[in-house]
């Protein structure tokens, strides 16, 4: 089955829709962002929200300590890693944590397979360059991936199950198309979710 992320998770009422709906992973984005939440917003969204949802905490280009003390303290169980981090950043975070790390690639060229391959991450999630825009990027450029990826950027009710025919990915990973007024919205999260659910039958 499709692992199902919803990003952006910023409101007490987002949570609540996941309490009901429950998608696999929350993304909590803790980088410059119109969802961007503190720390404290953090602990206080993760403390409501069901225990069985893991938060993927979105960070880029971040002391490595801010990132390890949201493990530490509970907040995160997954990091996502947006930015220019390398396998050297991400090696050291393994010294420190044992959590799952997912890093984000944007495809904007045939080249930018060769980090998909090479990344020392857990997962690596296909985006386009300019994360949470709720744009598209160009998959004719997706090359055979031999490794879990998230598939993002501009995923909708519209393309959610011709990208998982497409690509199988691992996961999908969504938030603007699943917003009205740029806050997330019950009946898009439930129609995704319902369509994902589908294509498994
Ligand atoms: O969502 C953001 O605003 C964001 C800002 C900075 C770095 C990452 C960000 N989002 C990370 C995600 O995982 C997004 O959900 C992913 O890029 C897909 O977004 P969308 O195209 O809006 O569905």
């Amino acid at each position: 089955m499709t692992k199902i992320k919803v990003c952006g998770i910023k409101r007490l009422e987002d949570v609540e829709y996941l309490n009901e709906l429950m998608p696999d992973y929350a993304g909590f984005v803790f980088a410059q962002s119109s969802r961007q939440i503190s720390k404290e917003e953090g602990s206080f969204l993760r403390s409501r929200l069901d225990g069985m949802i893991p938060v993927v905490g979105v960070f880029v280009n971040e002391n490595p300590e801010v990132v390890l003390d949201c493990v530490e303290q509970g907040i995160v169980q997954m990091i996502q890693l947006h930015g220019e981090e390398g396998n050297n950043y991400i090696d050291f975070l393994r010294r420190y944590s044992a959590v799952p790390i997912i890093k984000s690639i944007s495809i904007t060229k045939k080249e930018d397979m060769d980090s998909v391959r090479d990344s020392t991450a857990d997962y690596v999630l296909l985006d386009n360059r300019s994360p949470g825009s709720g744009k598209k990027f160009n998959w004719d450029l997706v090359e055979k991936i031999e490794r879990p990826f998230f598939l993002a950027g501009g995923i909708s009710i519209d393309n959610v199950e011709e990208s998982i025919h497409r690509f199988k990915p691992y996961g999908v990973d969504s938030s603007s198309s699943l917003e009205t007024d740029g806050v997330k919205d019950k009946k898009k999260i439930k129609e995704f979710i319902r369509r994902i659910k589908n294509v498994e039958r």
